[in-house]
């Protein structure tokens, strides 16, 4: 029997969405741990990846650890992985009041999803969804993040304003753990998707 894996997260809303896309049928047993692990400036894959590797030293086992970014088109990307500081200090609606005075409203919500397989000479593995969408004046329950700002695109509602499975179907989070998913059921082992060994 594989070990657990220790999702190591500070934030309660990415458990919460991960038990509900992952569902029963998943065959590894994920247990959490809250840490809110230190991140490091750069760029996306390496803070995943260092993020792996600091949850690695401390739990000693398979873990996993998650990034998300919210990348601004206007702004080539940025705040990307620094999106947690912007919207603790501007909330949703300063978000889409940066965008005033730029035509193009378009951003991208990208989660990384960071594996490490708990073994000594194991290295970590990448699991990246992106779900493209519009920056637009804050609708719907403020219980996560930039949900309320942010419109995925063909959609008329802000994922705040989307029933929880909706958003569970088409989300960044979604994206990233089908992948990750794909991954224990070995499906697709060679796809050509996002995933990386670090
Ligand atoms: O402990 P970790 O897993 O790092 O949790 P965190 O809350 O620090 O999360 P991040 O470092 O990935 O920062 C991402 C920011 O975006 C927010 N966020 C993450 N996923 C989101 C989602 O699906 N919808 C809305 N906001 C989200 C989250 O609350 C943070 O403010
Ligand atoms: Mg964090």
């Amino acid at each position: 029997m594989s070990k657990p894996i220790t999702f190591v997260t500070g934030n309660a809303k990415k458990l919460e969405e991960l038990v509900a896309i992952l569902g029963t049928e998943f065959p590894r047993k994920i247990q959490n741990k809250k840490i809110d692990l230190p991140e490091l400036q750069g760029e996306i894959d390496d803070i995943c990846t260092k993020k792996a590797l600091s949850a690695y030293n401390l739990v000693k086992g398979p873990v996993l650890v998650e990034d998300t970014c919210l990348c601004f088109n206007a702004f080539k990307g940025l705040p990307g992985p620094y999106i947690k500081w912007f919207l603790e200090r501007l909330g949703p609606e300063g978000l889409h009041k940066m965008l005033t005075g730029y035509d193009d409203k378009s951003a991208e919500a990208v989660c990384t999803f960071a594996y490490h397989p708990g073994g000594e000479d194991d290295q970590v593995i990448l699991f990246q969804g992106k779900t493209k969408g519009e920056i637009v004046s804050p609708r719907g329950p403020r219980d996560f993040g930039w949900d309320p700002c942010f419109q995925p695109k063909g959609y008329e509602l802000t994922y705040a304003e989307m029933k929880k499975e909706e958003k569970n179907k088409i989300s960044h989070r979604y994206r990233a753990l089908d992948l990750f998913r794909n991954h224990f059921n070995d499906k697709d082992e060679e796809s050509p998707s996002k995933k990386l060994k670090h």
